[in-house]
């Protein structure tokens, strides 16, 4: 992971603005995604405005991690099976055809989240990946996410 880019900062200006993971969007939540081993890792520390009940983080920004970091996931899965670097062309562009997410425990506030992935299957423009979001050390949500390789046409 050291001197790694995270995957996010290959992708082009124009197609950084997504709220989850893109570096242009000041608003956003700057997802960065990386390989550990055979894993994927990101990190995220909600802030304290994330919140559902008092001291346990909101449900939907934990679905929208794992939605980032699975499509990131998707996109090294991606380079690495045909062997290439992530700055080489063509650029894979995924988006989220499924995301299911389950909550086995509530997610404490005010520490720092662990999101690792899984990669499940790399099959033609589909990536699936299974990603667990770790509070403490403790796996407290699990989800997976089916990204597919958009047209060149849904980007015109
Ligand atoms: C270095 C990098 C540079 C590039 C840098 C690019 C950056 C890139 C921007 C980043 C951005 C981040 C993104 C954040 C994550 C969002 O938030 S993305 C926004 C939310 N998602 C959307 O709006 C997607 C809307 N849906 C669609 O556009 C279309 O349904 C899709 C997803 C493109 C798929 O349509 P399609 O191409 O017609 O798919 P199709 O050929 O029927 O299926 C392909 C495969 O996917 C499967 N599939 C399709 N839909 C589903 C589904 N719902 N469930 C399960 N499987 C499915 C099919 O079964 C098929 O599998 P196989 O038969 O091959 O095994």
């Amino acid at each position: 992971m050291k001197n790694q880019k995270p995957i996010q900062d290959y992708y082009p200006d124009e197609l950084s603005y997504c709220y989850g993971c893109g570096r242009n969007n000041e608003y956003g939540h700057h997802i960065k995604s990386y390989w550990d081993g055979d894993e994927t890792v990101s990190h995220f520390t909600p802030k304290e405005y994330h919140i559902a009940i008092p001291g346990y983080v909101y449900g939907g920004l934990l679905a929208s991690l794992i939605d980032c970091h699975g499509t990131g996931s998707a996109a090294l899965a991606a380079y690495k099976a045909e062997n290439r670097q992530p700055d080489t062309l063509p650029a894979f562009r995924f988006v989220t055809a499924s995301l299911q997410v389950d909550f086995l425990k509530p997610t404490p506030l005010g520490v720092e989240l662990e999101l690792r992935g899984k990669i499940v299957e790399v099959k033609g423009r589909k990536v699936i990946t299974e990603i667990t979001v770790s509070a403490n050390g403790e796996i407290t949500v699990k989800g997976k996410v089916v990204a597919v390789q958009v047209p060149e046409t849904f980007l015109k």
